[in-house]
């Protein structure tokens, strides 16, 4: 590293650090858990933490006949005649078995393949929460490297990659080895190399920080298993040199000519070298590297480690020292461990699922050095951006920013699932390996971001027309600091340009506090008091309100002290495109604002739809936000509304009208209103599918509304009408706590200018959203 970026990397350091109060910096992050809270979760409900669905439906006797017998045959013998055709007509491009014999569980040492089966469904899951690959965790009981070959090797048609994992060293080698040799799908041992590149990628920004360069920093490695040997092997292969690279063990330091406790492994490390303890290695040594096990880093050795120094714990789930231990001695070191609730969790979660969903989708024959090294640097680069709020949201709020106690994202960050699979994607096109090549590697981020969230799915083509056609957005509330955040990044999105409204200073000086750029392009700042549209903009207001008890002043001072009222007839007048609010003031506040500038679309109702993302599938319900108690007429109104919306979203709708009865069972006020919406649609002659009134289960379940034969929709509704307000609102938000469903809105329809309202307090992230919404609404 050149010398004066290293003093200066050395200053921010020193300036981080002085930031930082000790406690702060070394206490517990996350929620730490008791034995009792770890055993009643994995009891509770089905025990264990996976089960299996089937993808295809299995409802009639002809989809048992698809299934299976005779269908089946088809797609038999296609794979018989072309072995490939598996990819296209089976689970196995998107299956990964994670593999143990249960010999080294975490830090825990041999506990045989049965106890490691609580690790490896974990990982099984943690597969598919953070990449949409499908695993299945298989417990192999032997201890015999040959026996556990052959199974895995005979298993191999079964699977699109193995991941091998909490296998003891020195076995691990020759098992990866062999296995490697044998198949022809990636063979990866998750604690060799899944460990290796997270804790390169921290190292590479802790070096960074520190102002040290690879050649001649020291690092003492206490473990020579697993890990430690895969570590060390991709430390050296990334400049570190030879010498400077101290491998421990249980018996102290693998040095030239020592005998005992050794194996081919541990002697490809030895050095020459008059050290012998690991309190000697460490004396004046620049890193550690603990993948040994809990208490084997004592505070004396930190004491004599170098200043600044780089410290990685990560013994699992008890690490080599605490970081609360670190604290007492030394206030400048940089920490991590492979725990979660912790900051700076060096743990491989951060990379085997995105390591595997890159190599699956270039159908690669292997994991190569090349896709490990890019795997770890887009990791780096990634802690070097700023984290959007979600990140936030993962660690109680703190918002971490790079420096020493943030060196590597967290294993939430949603953008993981696009950064890491393209990385390692590429790197195996480039290096030979891929067999499919990925020839639009942005679509395939795009598809990337789909995979983890549903969310991304609806909103990647909202933003991608409003990137080819960019729209000036005025978010309203422009002192907010999520605001400036939205704002920032709907201009880095290229989406067009971002409107903040507020007082210049006041903008500047909270976005200087909060570390946000509002130089870039695409940034306009807009102080509605001394703007010189006001006039005409009051002029405008007073038109409007002249006869509903306003006088010209009170528009003037709504039009100079009242942003919702500026942005909004900014975007009436044609100034902004569209506009964003409701971080500071409640719904029906913001929305009684708006509505005095905005009138709806000539023929249309203001309503609020929600769009519900669960489990795969998009369901709009209409109206969560602005009829309290709709007669039948609103009800009529609002599905026609719902309809439109639909089909802008890119859904054909399929409404149900929906009540706590079906089809008059049992009879009620309430339903004879949805009743009576049905009858006002027929007799309009709408152009969508409609029916009702109907329960929810009816309404979604193919099955349920099979037993009304007579019912109009042909398949299970995708827009929900709810007979009221309260119906809409109490069910969204049910599924969104309890049905782990993703909810967006409620968006606003039927106004004549593009507006969206974001709940109190809401996210960047949502806001940013919600202006593109905006922004697409405002159409071509
Ligand atoms: N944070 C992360 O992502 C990961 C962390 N790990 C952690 O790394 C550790 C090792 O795992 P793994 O490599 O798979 O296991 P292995 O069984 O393959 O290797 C363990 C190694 O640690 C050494 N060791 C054990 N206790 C001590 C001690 N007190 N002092 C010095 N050396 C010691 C052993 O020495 P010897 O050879 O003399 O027996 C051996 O070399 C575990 O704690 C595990 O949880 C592993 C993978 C990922
Ligand atoms: C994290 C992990 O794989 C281990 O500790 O073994
Ligand atoms: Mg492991």
């Amino acid at each position: 590293m050149h010398s004066t970026s290293a003093k200066l990397h050395k200053k921010a350091f020193r300036e981080d650090q002085t930031h930082m109060p000790d406690k702060e910096k070394n206490e517990r992050q996350g929620p730490s858990v008791s034995p009792q809270e770890a055993l009643d979760f994995h009891s509770m409900g089905r025990p264990g933490k996976l089960e299996i669905t089937p993808t295809k439906p299995m409802a009639t006797q002809r989809d048992l006949s698809l299934a299976y017998s005779p269908g089946v045959a088809v797609p038999v013998q296609a794979i018989a005649e072309d072995p490939s055709r598996a990819f296209d007509y089976t689970t196995r491009g998107n299956l990964v078995a994670v593999i143990s014999n249960g010999t080294a569980i975490l830090g825990l040492g041999n506990l045989g393949a049965l106890a490691s089966k609580p690790v490896m469904e974990g990982k099984a899951v943690l597969f598919k929460r953070f990449a949409d690959v499908d695993s299945i965790d298989l417990e192999v009981d032997t201890e015999d490297a040959d026996a556990f070959v052959n199974c895995v090797k005979l298993l191999g048609p079964s699977f699109g990659g193995i991941n091998l994992e909490d296998i003891k060293a020195p076995e691990c080698f020759i098992i990866e080895q062999q296995l490697r040799e044998l198949m022809d799908i990636p063979v990866f041992h998750d604690d060799q190399h899944g460990t290796a590149i997270i804790a390169i990628a921290g190292l590479i920004n802790a070096l960074h920080l520190t102002g040290r360069d690879m050649q001649s920093t020291r690092l003492v490695c206490n473990g020579a298993g697993a890990a430690g040997i895969a570590c060390i092997e991709l430390v050296k292969s990334l400049g570190f040199r030879p010498e400077n690279v101290i491998l421990c063990d249980t018996k102290g330091v693998v040095h030239k000519g020592r005998t005992e406790g050794m194996n081919q492994w541990k002697s490809a490390h030895a050095v020459e070298t008059d050290r012998r303890t690991l309190a000697d290695a460490l004396d004046g040594a620049d890193v550690f590297f603990g993948l040994s096990a809990k208490g084997a880093l004592t505070p004396a050795m930190v004491k004599s480690m170098a200043k600044n120094p780089i410290i990685f714990a990560m013994a699992n789930p008890d690490p080599e020292i605490t970081p609360e231990e670190v604290a007492e001695i030394r206030t400048d070191a940089i920490m991590a461990t492979g725990r979660s609730d912790y900051p700076n969790q060096v743990n491989n979660v951060l990379g085997f699922p995105y390591i595997f969903r890159g190599a699956l989708d270039v159908r690669a024959t292997t994991i190569n050095d090349a896709m490990k090294v890019a795997a770890a640097q887009a990791l780096a680069d990634l802690a070097r951006q700023d984290v959007p709020d979600d990140v936030a949201a993962a660690y109680q709020g703190n918002r971490p920013k790079y420096g020493p106690n943030y060196i590597i994202p967290v294993p939430f960050d949603p953008r993981l699932i696009s950064a890491i699979p393209v990385a390692v994607a590429q790197a195996a096109m480039d290096s030979g390996v891929a067999r499919k090549p990925i020839l639009d590697l942005d679509k395939y981020t795009n598809e990337l971001s789909a995979r983890r969230d549903p969310i991304a799915s609806t909103l990647q083509r909202i933003y991608d027309r409003v990137r080819r056609q960019p729209k000036r957005v005025v978010f309203a509330e422009g002192e907010e600091e999520q605001v400036m955040r939205a704002a920032v990044s709907y201009a880095n999105q290229k989406l067009g340009t971002a409107i903040l409204l507020g007082r210049e200073e006041q903008i500047k000086d909270t976005a200087r506090n909060a570390g946000v750029d509002l130089s870039k392009p695409g940034i306009e700042i807009i102080n509605a008091r001394l703007s010189r549209r006001n006039g005409i903009y009051a002029d405008y207001l007073y038109e409007r309100l002249q006869r509903k008890g306003y006088l010209f002043r009170d528009c003037q001072r709504l039009i100079n002290n009242d942003r919702n009222h500026f942005a909004a007839t900014m975007v009436a007048l044609g100034d902004a495109d569209a506009m964003v609010t409701g971080v500071t003031r409640n719904y029906s506040t913001a929305l009684d604002d708006v509505r005095r500038v905005i009138d709806a679309r000539p023929g249309h109702r203001v309503i609020g739809a929600s769009v519900v993302l669960a489990r795969g599938r998009t369901v709009i319900v209409a109206d969560t936000a602005v009829h309290d108690m709709p007669d039948a007429h609103q009800i009529a109104d609002i599905a026609e509304e719902a309809a439109n919306f639909a089909r802008r979203m890119g859904y054909e709708p399929r409404i149900a009208m929906l009540a706590y009865s079906t089809f008059g069972h049992p009879p009620g006020e309430r339903s004879e209103r949805v009743q009576e919406a049905v009858k006002i649609l027929d007799k309009r002659r709408v152009d969508f599918e409609y029916d009702g009134e109907m329960a929810a289960d009816v309404a979604l379940n193919p099955r349920l509304m099979q037993q009304y034969p007579f019912c109009r929709l042909s398949g299970p509704a995708n827009v929900l009408v709810m007979p009221a307000f309260h119906s809409a609102s109490i069910s969204t938000k049910m599924l969104q706590e309890l049905g782990g469903s993703t909810v967006i809105g409620p968006l606003l329809v039927g106004l004549n200018k593009p507006v969206q309202i974001v709940s109190l307090n809401a996210k960047d992230s949502d806001i940013v959203n919600m202006a593109a919404i905006a922004a697409y609404s405002a159409g071509a």
